[in-house]
């Protein structure tokens, strides 16, 4: 039996511009719904990053090492570290049956533009260039020369958002609890589509519990109207289809 399932939700934008931010508070209010897929970074740890959870930690070698066998579906190198999504992080959350959660820069959504794996594009921007510094400051993360190249970098992602069709929704984290709201509705609405039949990731078998939409993600409600629909569900924590 085949069964659409819900398509991976990227966050992109700005070094802070809240991306992690909004993946956290995610992963908190609905755990086990949302997976995230972990990357690889060949930069140092960051005070309390855990490996394995936050990113793969890993050296310039070993990063070359997967590059080369083709094992990311998007890398690339920022602020003198290489990043990157292996195609096993997503892989693992999706046989979680979980909606897999991307947090990657411009270079990232260029390159998953050209994979089959067909995910919704959200752009999270900060209200300003002075805001994003001043958050970056606070963050305590990067030093002078590093926050000089982060801007320089968030003037880039800026001027990609504005691209017409590459994103599916631009989201401004000014007050963080009005951007998330708004982030839970576009997902709430594009999943809703999504689950209509309109994804494009499809699995063959390992379905036999199916679940309406609302039912499993409690942001949907018991009002989203989604009859009509001949596929319509996504996959719980556990597994399986009803209905
Ligand atoms: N709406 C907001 N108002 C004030 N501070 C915020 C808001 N959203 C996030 N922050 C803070 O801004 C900083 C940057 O946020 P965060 O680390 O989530 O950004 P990011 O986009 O994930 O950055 P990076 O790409 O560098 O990982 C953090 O210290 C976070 O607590």
């Amino acid at each position: 039996m085949e069964a659409t399932r819900c398509r991976p939700l990227v966050l992109s934008g700005p070094s802070g511009c809240g991306k992690s931010t909004m993946i956290k508070k995610l992963m908190a209010e609905f755990p086990g719904f949302f997976g995230l897929s972990v990357s690889h970074t060949t930069r140092k740890p960051r005070l309390g990053e855990v490996n394995g959870k936050d990113y793969h930690f890993v050296t310039r070698e070993e990063m070359h090492k997967m590059i080369k066998a083709g094992e990311f579906v998007e890398h690339a190198e920022y602020a003198t570290n290489i990043y990157g999504t292996s195609k096993r992080a997503v892989q693992s959350v999706v046989d979680k049956n979980q909606i897999c959660l991307l947090d990657i820069d411009m270079h990232g959504v260029e390159s998953l533009k050209l994979t089959d794996l067909n995910p919704l594009y959200f752009s999270i921007q900060a209200p300003s260039i002075k805001v994003l510094e001043q958050r970056l400051r606070l963050r305590k993360t990067e030093n002078d020369s590093s926050l000089l190249h982060r801007i320089e970098s968030a003037r880039r992602e800026i001027e990609y958002s504005k691209k017409p069709g590459v994103f599916d929704a631009i989201i401004v984290n000014d007050v963080l609890e009005d951007a998330y709201a708004k982030l839970k509705e576009l997902i709430k609405e594009l999943c809703a589509e999504c689950c209509r039949g309109l994804c494009a990731t499809r699995i063959p078998n390992g379905c036999n519990k199916w679940l309406d939409i609302s039912e499993v993600l409690p942001m949907f409600g018991n009002n989203t109207d989604l009859t009509g629909s001949s596929s319509c569900g996504v996959f719980t924590p556990s597994g399986g289809k009803t209905g």
